[in-house]
Order: C-alpha cells, then sequence, then structure tokens
C-alpha cells in the first residue's frame, strides 16, 4: 500500500570516464555519488559500463578486464557505506554460466543489491555489443550467483538476471540499459506495468548530428508521457576508448515532462543533475489511462527484489518538486550550434586523453 508523502529526490550525472581507466573511473564514480548524496539523493545513476568504461572494445574479452572491473565494484561496495541512503547504480560487465553480460549493478550501503543484465545488446551504427556479451533473456527471472571468493564481499551471492527493486518504503526501481529504450519492444512497458517508480536508463550513447535531440524528445520524454513514472537517464561523455564522441546530456524526466539536463558538450570530467520528485504523481498519471490499466491487470505480479532503507524521505515538507523545464532551447542545440561546439568538445577530450599538449594545425599549404 503506498503511503502518501512520497517525494524523492533522484541524481543522474555524466561521466567523462575512459576505457581501462579502473582507478580513475572509480574515482570520478566516488566523486558523483558524494555529491549526489550531498545533494540529498536517494539514488543516484551513472552510464552505461561506468566502472571499465563503454569503449573497451577487445579488452571485453581479457579476463582482466572483468576481474579490475570487479576490484573497483568492491571497493565502491565499501566506499557506500559513506552514503548509507543512496541506492548506487553503476555499470559492470559480468560472466555468468561462463557468459559475459553487459549489466548494472545496484548497491547500497555495504551490500551488492542486484546484478541486472542488458536484454537488448546494440550491434547497428558503431555499436558491436554482440562481439562480447550476450544478452539476457529471462524476463523478470534472476538467479543467485555466487560471487568470486578472490574478491572481497560481506556476502557470497547475489541475484543476477532481470527483476524489481523495492525499498523499505515500496519505491520500486527498474533497468531498462540504453538500447532496450531504443527498440520497439521498450523495457520500460512492462515496467510501468509493474508499478515501477524509477526506471533507469544508463547508456553509452555516441554522437551524431540531432540525435541527442532525439533521444531526449522522442524515447525519453515519448516512453514516460506513455507509460509514465520517473526516467533517470546517464550518459558518458568524451572519447573514452574509441574515436566516436559520447555527448553526455543526462537527463530526468516524469510523466512527459523534463526536469533536469546536463549540458551535452561542458568540458567537465563529471556533473551531477538533481530533482524533487513526487512519486504520487506517477500513480496519479497511470490512474488516468484506464486502457495501461487495463494492460498491467492482465499481467502476472512480478515479486521483487526488497532491500532496507526509505527512499521517500529526506525532502523537507517545505521543499517544492522541481518544475518542468521551460529553457530547453537553451539546452537542447540546434544543428548549427551543435556543429559549433561538438568539434571543440571531442577535440578538448581527445588531447586530454592523448596527453600531448596541443594539435598541431597547418594553416597554409
Ligand atoms: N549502447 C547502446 O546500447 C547504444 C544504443 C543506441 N543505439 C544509441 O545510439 O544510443
Amino acid at each position: 500500500m503506498d503511503q502518501w508523502d512520497r517525494r524523492c529526490r533522484v541524481a543522474t550525472c555524466t561521466v567523462n570516464n575512459w576505457a581501462l581507466d579502473f582507478r580513475g573511473n572509480y574515482e570520478r564514480i566516488v566523486k558523483t555519488c558524494s555529491e549526489a548524496y550531498a545533494l540529498g539523493a536517494r539514488i543516484r545513476l551513472g552510464p552505461e559500463l561506468e566502472i571499465p568504461g563503454y569503449g573497451c572494445a577487445d579488452h571485453f574479452f581479457e579476463l582482466d578486464t572483468e576481474r579490475h572491473s570487479w576490484e573497483m565494484l568492491s571497493k565502491l561496495v565499501e566506499k557506500s557505506k559513506d552514503w548509507p541512503e543512496l541506492l548506487v547504480i553503476t555499470g559492470i560487465p559480468t560472466r555468468f554460466r561462463g557468459l559475459l553480460y553487459n549489466c548494472a549493478a545496484a548497491l547500497k550501503n555495504g551490500k551488492l543489491l542486484f546484478i541486472r543484465a542488458k536484454m537488448g545488446l546494440a550491434d547497428d551504427n558503431v555499436y558491436r555489443e554482440s562481439r562480447w556479451f550476450v544478452k539476457w533473456t529471462e524476463t523478470f527471472k534472476h538467479y543467485e550467483m555466487p560471487l568470486n571468493a578472490q574478491i572481497h564481499f560481506e556476502q557470497s551471492t547475489v541475484p543476477f538476471g532481470d527483476g524489481i527493486l523495492e525499498s523499505s518504503d515500496n519505491v520500486r526501481v527498474g533497468f531498462e540499459i540504453c538500447e532496450e529504450l531504443w527498440s520497439s519492444r521498450s523495457t520500460n512497458i512492462r515496467l510501468a506495468e509493474q508499478g515501477v517508480d524509477i526506471i533507469c536508463n544508463g547508456s553509452g550513447s555516441h554522437h551524431i548530428l540531432g540525435k541527442s535531440n532525439y533521444r531526449i524528445n522522442q524515447l525519453i520524454l515519448g516512453s514516460s508521457a506513455k507509460v509514465g513514472g520517473v526516467y533517470l537517464y546517464a550518459n558518458h561523455r568524451g572519447c573514452d576508448g574509441d574515436r566516436v564522441y559520447y555527448d553526455g546530456a543526462s537527463s530526468i524526466a516524469q510523466n512527459g515532462d523534463l526536469l533536469a539536463q546536463i549540458h551535452q558538450f561542458d568540458i567537465e570530467d563529471t556533473c551531477v543533475a538533481t530533482a524533487i520528485v513526487d512519486l504520487s504523481e506517477n500513480s496519479v498519471f497511470r490512474q488516468m489511462k484506464s486502457s495501461d490499466r487495463g494492460n498491467a491487470s492482465d499481467q502476472k505480479t512480478v515479486v521483487p527484489i526488497r532491500f532496507d532503507g526509505n527512499m521517500a524521505e529526506g525532502v523537507k515538507f517545505n521543499q517544492k518538486c522541481t518544475e518542468r523545464m521551460t529553457n530547453v532551447e537553451d539546452l537542447q542545440l540546434s544543428p548549427i550550434a551543435e556543429l559549433c561546439h561538438g568539434p571543440p568538445a571531442y577535440l578538448w577530450t581527445y588531447l586530454r586523453r592523448s596527453g600531448m599538449v596541443s594539435f598541431r594545425q597547418k594553416l597554409i599549404y
């Protein structure tokens, strides 16, 4: 049974992580978690495969990539005791039954809660995910996965697969990893049918002219306007391990409204955005659509993975919910503005990653 005051501060972030920079990536993740926590957030979402970096390419064939990622995850789980009320969602490759999955990991206050495996891989355009990963196919099914005893955790197993998390105060958190949103069978539909309050999408989505606006306006806002709920989207920024450029624009939406969006082409290493959302608004929004209520009532009830701690607390009684953004024009660039801001941002991150001090460009031919 829902409680009445269900306001909660949620956080998303853009992180300029680099393929195989395990320590640096860990530090950036810790920085964003600390910032989100200091701002009073109860959940912090990071981008896809955030721990090793999205663009590790054939390094995903090397066991060292998994091993160092899991070493960092173990450190992060320990570190999460510094933010006891914060649910941290990060990204990590995980081997289960001998197969490698692209996963989101959920952890809180020293405990690894769930490893959610990606259910639709990206192989179009510059993406080659099925070269390294397999997709998880068992909808809303998860298994107890034994943890590697060589890496320190205070627990010996963790649920692995597909599922929904539920806090002590019944806030439901679900996962839709990057490509799953782009697919016509988007996961957010069945998450909403299970009453999920907060949908987390950690992504590794690269820049193409106009793509960012499509991603936010058509996919994130379009989906959230259809199925309702809070949508947290986090994307990388920078070059990662590839020649492509990831263009951030991490955002927070609720019931079709944009509440926060991190700038597409900033050059900071990390950015955090938060919003105060009233989760009761999700119920009101969904209650209004009888067709979807009918669809939802047809579905079998999924037993959630419960975790300790309240999500809908910490917002003071006089703090208002974040209002819908009205200055989207400043954030959602025109194609000309994207052409002006994109290449300098790309050159900056490329220069920084290469360790050089400048570019040499012949001006006279
Ligand atoms: N990493 C992914 O799953 C990429 C998904 C999607 N095709 C995009 O370009 O953003």
